[in-house]
Order: C-alpha cells, then sequence, then structure tokens
C-alpha cells in the first residue's frame, strides 16, 4: 500500500519463516473507522480510527477513563458503536446497521481478571471452544507444549501460579485462530520478573498465530516493548498514532511526550533563535520570533556532571540506583520543581553534590503554547 512502508516494522513469524505486518502486501486484518460511543456525562469514546494488520502489535495507550477499554470491548461485540465502522478481514462486524455478536466474530480476548473455568482441567480449559475432535486435542497439546506446560493437562486452575494461569488463558484464547486478538492489561498482576517472560512468550506467540493485536496498557515501557504501532488516548481520542520510536522521538504535542517516560520541561519566549532556560541558551531555528514555547528533555539528555559550588548549575537531590542506571534528581536554585536526568548505573554522584548540565540541543522537544 503506497506510503505506508514510511512507519513499516518489518518481522516475521515465530519460526522466521512467515512475513508478518503491514509490510506485506495483502489486507489489513481489523480496520476501524470513526468509531464513536457515547456515555452520559463521559467521553466515551471519539472519532477512533486504527488500521491493524496480520501478526501486528497496535498498543492502545493513555489515561484512566480515556476510552481504551470502550475501543476494544466495541471491536469485541460486548459493547455497540454508536457511529463508525468496524471490520475484520475485509467484513463489516459493526456500523449503524450491523452488529455481529460476539461469538461470531473472530477475537479472543485476554484480560487481566479473565478467570479460567475452575471446575475444567486444564486441557479443557484450553479446548473449550475447539471441536472435540483428534484434531482439537491435537492442537492443545501443542498449545501447552509451546507454553512450557505440557505435563499440566489435567491440573485444575487452582493448582498453576498466577503466571501458568496467565500463560493457559493466552493459550485459551489463541486455541480457536481467532483474527483478531485484545489483550486489555494482560500483564499487570504478575510480578516485573514474569511480566517481562509473558511479553516475549506471547509476542512470540500471537506473531506466530498472524492475529492482528490490540494491546490496552497504563505501561508506556511495555507499549515500547511490545507494541509495532501505539495510540497515545485522551478524552475518547486518539492524539497520535505511530510507530514507537516516532512518537518517542517526534511527539506531537507535550502531553503526547510526557505519556512516554518522564519529562523536564522549560518554558520560556523565542528571542534571536534562542529559547533561555535555567540550564543554557537552547537553539530553536525556525520558531517564530516572540513564539511562547515549552523545551522538554527526557531523562536520558540531560546529562549532569560534577561541578564546583561556583560552576555548578544544580545540586544533587536523589540518586536512585536502579543497578543499570541512575535516576539523578536535581534541584535547581530558584525554582520549586526538581529535574530527572539518567545516569550510567557506575556513576558516583552524591547527593548534596554540586553539577553542571549538559544536553544536547537536538534532542529538546520544543512545542509553541
Ligand atoms: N457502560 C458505561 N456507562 C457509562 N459510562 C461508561 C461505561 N463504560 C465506560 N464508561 C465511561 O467511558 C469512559 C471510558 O471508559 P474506559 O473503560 O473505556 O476507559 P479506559 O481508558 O479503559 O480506563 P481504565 O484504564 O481505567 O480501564 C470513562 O469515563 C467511563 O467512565
Amino acid at each position: 500500500m503506497p506510503g505506508r512502508g514510511k512507519n513499516r516494522v518489518e518481522h516475521t513469524d515465530f519460526l522466521g519463516e512467515r512475513p508478518v505486518g503491514r509490510h506485506v502486501r495483502g489486507q489489513p486484518m481489523l480496520e476501524i473507522n470513526a468509531v464513536e460511543r457515547r456515555f452520559a456525562g463521559s467521553s466515551g469514546v471519539q472519532g477512533v480510527s486504527l488500521t491493524v494488520w496480520p501478526g501486528e502489535v497496535t498498543c492502545l495507550l493513555g489515561p484512566s477513563g480515556c476510552g481504551k477499554s470502550t475501543t476494544l470491548r466495541m471491536i469485541a461485540g460486548i459493547e455497540r458503536v454508536d457511529a463508525g465502522q468496524i471490520s475484520i478481514a475485509g467484513q463489516v462486524v459493526a456500523d449503524a446497521r450491523t452488529d455481529v455478536p460476539p461469538e461470531k466474530r473472530p477475537v479472543g480476548m485476554v484480560f487481566q481478571d479473565l478467570a479460567l473455568f475452575p471446575h475444567m482441567t486444564i486441557a479443557q480449559n484450553v479446548g473449550f471452544g475447539l471441536p472435540r475432535s483428534g484434531r482439537g486435542a491435537a492442537q492443545i497439546g501443542h498449545l501447552l507444549e509451546r507454553v512450557g506446560l505440557p505435563g499440566h493437562a489435567d491440573k485444575y486452575p487452582h493448582q498453576l501460579s498466577g503466571g501458568e494461569q496467565q500463560r493457559i488463558a493466552l493459550i485459551r484464547a489463541l486455541a480457536t485462530q481467532p483474527r483478531v486478538m485484545l489483550l486489555d492489561e494482560p500483564f499487570s498482576s504478575l510480578d516485573q520478573r514474569l511480566r517481562v517472560e509473558m511479553r516475549e512468550l506471547a509476542l512470540d506467540l500471537l506473531r506466530e498465530a498472524g492475529a492482528a493485536v490490540v494491546l490496552v496498557t497504563h505501561d508506556p515501557d511495555e507499549a515500547m516493548m511490545m507494541a509495532d504501532r501505539i495510540a497515545i488516548m485522551r478524552e475518547g481520542r486518539i492524539l497520535q498514532e505511530g510507530a514507537p520510536l516516532d512518537l518517542y522521538h517526534r511527539p506531537v504535542d507535550l502531553a503526547v511526550a510526557g505519556f512516554l517516560s518522564e519529562l523536564n520541561v522549560f518554558s520560556g519566549r523565542v528571542l534571536q533563535g534562542h529559547v533561555g532556560t535555567p540550564i543554557g541558551d537552547l537553539p530553536v531555528p525556525g520558531v517564530v520570533e516572540g513564539t511562547r514555547v515549552h523545551a522538554a528533555f527526557r531523562p536520558e539528555h540531560l546529562a549532569a556532571r560534577r561541578g564546583t559550588r561556583s560552576s555548578g548549575q544544580a545540586h544533587v537531590l536523589r540518586v536512585l540506583n536502579l543497578g543499570r542506571e541512575n535516576v539523578i534528581e536535581l534541584k535547581l536554585p530558584g525554582h520549586a520543581s526538581y529535574l530527572r536526568c539518567s545516569a550510567p548505573g557506575h556513576s558516583d554522584l552524591m547527593p548534596g553534590e554540586h553539577v553542571e548540565i549538559g544536553f544536547d540541543p537536538d534532542k529538546a522537544l520544543i512545542f509553541p503554547h
């Protein structure tokens, strides 16, 4: 499709054999066009459009109440659309005249609290919805092996750990070979280590299945890691949609920029092609003289160097040692808020020390306000 190649993310399925994603010629799997859902006293969902190709993960990211789950529920058919259209594999499943019931849509779902059926064995859970034929049984065995739980077929859900249950929920949803997979905060109840493992396993399985995936999360790291495309939502609308690194480096406004990491924000007026900030003058070529702008830096785009009492622009308030990196909180004299910058884990700056702050002007994010 012309123009689609610009943001493309190229990958193959799990076996490395079958290319998937929007760079592959073919039809989108999921098309959402200007859908709306209105609720009294809430922004609901307003004019959301998204296109997801087979094997591609689109992440809906945004604050609580921005319409992420409502969008998923409309795709699943649990919520009706008030306007707009949803198509799966070229078939309209929802619009003003059409409302295909959820069980007739080729959609799988994994929600954070979507419990397994407690009175069914693991094999019965995974096989729920599959034909009771030999092919179904072989498929269950294959899926249990793929998630490393081949010996658990006859157990019951309460005999499995939380992470194991989540793997079963994932393959139960995949067993019916849905064209579209909807994941609503599926890993948020898992501890950090398991969450990382599950994300990787889920990505492998989902790409292997070639499903179009829509993942809802609050967690920007999860979105950056898992998504081919991220749609940032607020108050029922998509503020920006694109490849993760495009959004990270070229956010359309301060709100989008702030969803993907912490920001250090300065405000000022452009004079002679520069904006003055407490950490130095920043060139802002191409911005009209006199414009008021926000200049924002991500923590990794500021560098704190040990200085002296006279050369130092700030002093170190706190050092959070995260192992591989340190997060350093800096206090600027005369400013109520503090700055955050990241430094390598071996940096030895200590609270109370005076520092000079360096930055690469090319990394500044400039927004008029
Ligand atoms: N059935 C409903 N009746 C009335 N209002 C609703 C209904 N479902 C959702 N809403 C409202 O629509 C808005 C979007 O809700 P939604 O659950 O989609 O948000 P969300 O982004 O998924 O939030 P969270 O991250 O907290 O799950 C909210 O203001 C919510 O209160």
